[in-house]
């Protein structure tokens, strides 16, 4: 498989406190990544570099053989890569479609066709065509961070990053979350940060452990579970590792 992300040395300070340092990171395409590890380590910083939110001190991102570091978030959308908007980016009082409709526009531009097609596949997508006329304020949470997920689908990424997607959701919407992100795996490669460590270990094809922003560990979740280095890390954090 062909390695669609890579950071090498990629590094962020702020000040005097070094929030990710030298992370050489590869995804191949088609794989679904967990990145975890204990508050403060360094995950949202690094997934701001990705997508050009954060510019690095140092480093690089290269996305599908592309350096893409110093290029700035939408030409990093136009190329492919989403990022799932947290909530308060969910505009409540629009309706669901036009939510992921501007979100789709952000790709795909004034070709309303497209958009039209690629809104209406996405709320198909994650369950929520039969709520698309509703506000999205009106949605329950559980159905508002679904709608987060058909924004970044709208944008028909090749990279869908998802931040946190299960926080807040029941044991039933987080099992149907895990059933929409498998199905999905098959057309997008996805990069998931996630506290949730049953999530992590049902979805994930490999874990990057992040600690103190550094890589601490790689594997599969078994070897990630298994390894001593990461409990240790997690020990006292009071995260659900
Ligand atoms: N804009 C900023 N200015 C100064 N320090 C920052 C900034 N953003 C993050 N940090 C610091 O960088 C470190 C890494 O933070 P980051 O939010 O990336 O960690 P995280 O792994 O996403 O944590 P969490 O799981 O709690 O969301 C922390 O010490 C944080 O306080």
């Amino acid at each position: 498989m062909s390695t669609l992300l890579s950071t090498r040395a990629l590094s962020k300070r702020f000040g005097g406190l070094t929030a990710v340092h030298e992370v050489d990171f590869d995804l191949p395409e088609g794989e679904i990544r967990a990145l975890i590890g204990p508050n403060g380590a360094g995950k949202t910083t690094f997934v701001s570099m990705l997508i050009g939110r954060v510019a690095p001190s140092a480093g690089a991102v290269v996305f599908d053989g592309q350096d893409v570091t110093g290029l700035p978030a939408h030409s990093r959308v136009a190329l492919g890569m989403a990022y799932t908007f947290q909530i308060t980016s969910v505009f409540a009082r629009l309706a669901v479609a036009e939510n992921v409709a501007l979100a789709a526009r952000r790709r795909l531009g004034r070709d309303r066709a497209a958009v039209r097609e690629a809104t209406a596949r996405a709320l198909d997508r994650v369950g929520l065509s039969d709520r698309s006329g509703a506000l999205a304020g009106d949605l329950s949470y559980g159905h508002q961070r679904l709608l987060e997920v058909a924004m970044g689908l709208a944008q028909r990424p090749r990279l869908l990053i998802l931040d946190e997607p299960t926080q807040g959701l029941s044991d039933s919407e987080i099992a149907a979350f895990k059933a929409l992100i498998r199905g999905l795996a098959a057309e997008t490669t996805i990069l998931l940060i996630e506290h949730n460590m049953a999530v992590v270990m049902e979805l994930a094809d490999t874990v990057t452990v992040l600690n103190f922003g550094e890589v601490l560990a790689e594997g599969t979740p078994a070897e990630i579970h298994a390894s001593a280095a990461v409990q240790a890390a997690y020990l006292g954090t009071g995260a659900d590792a």
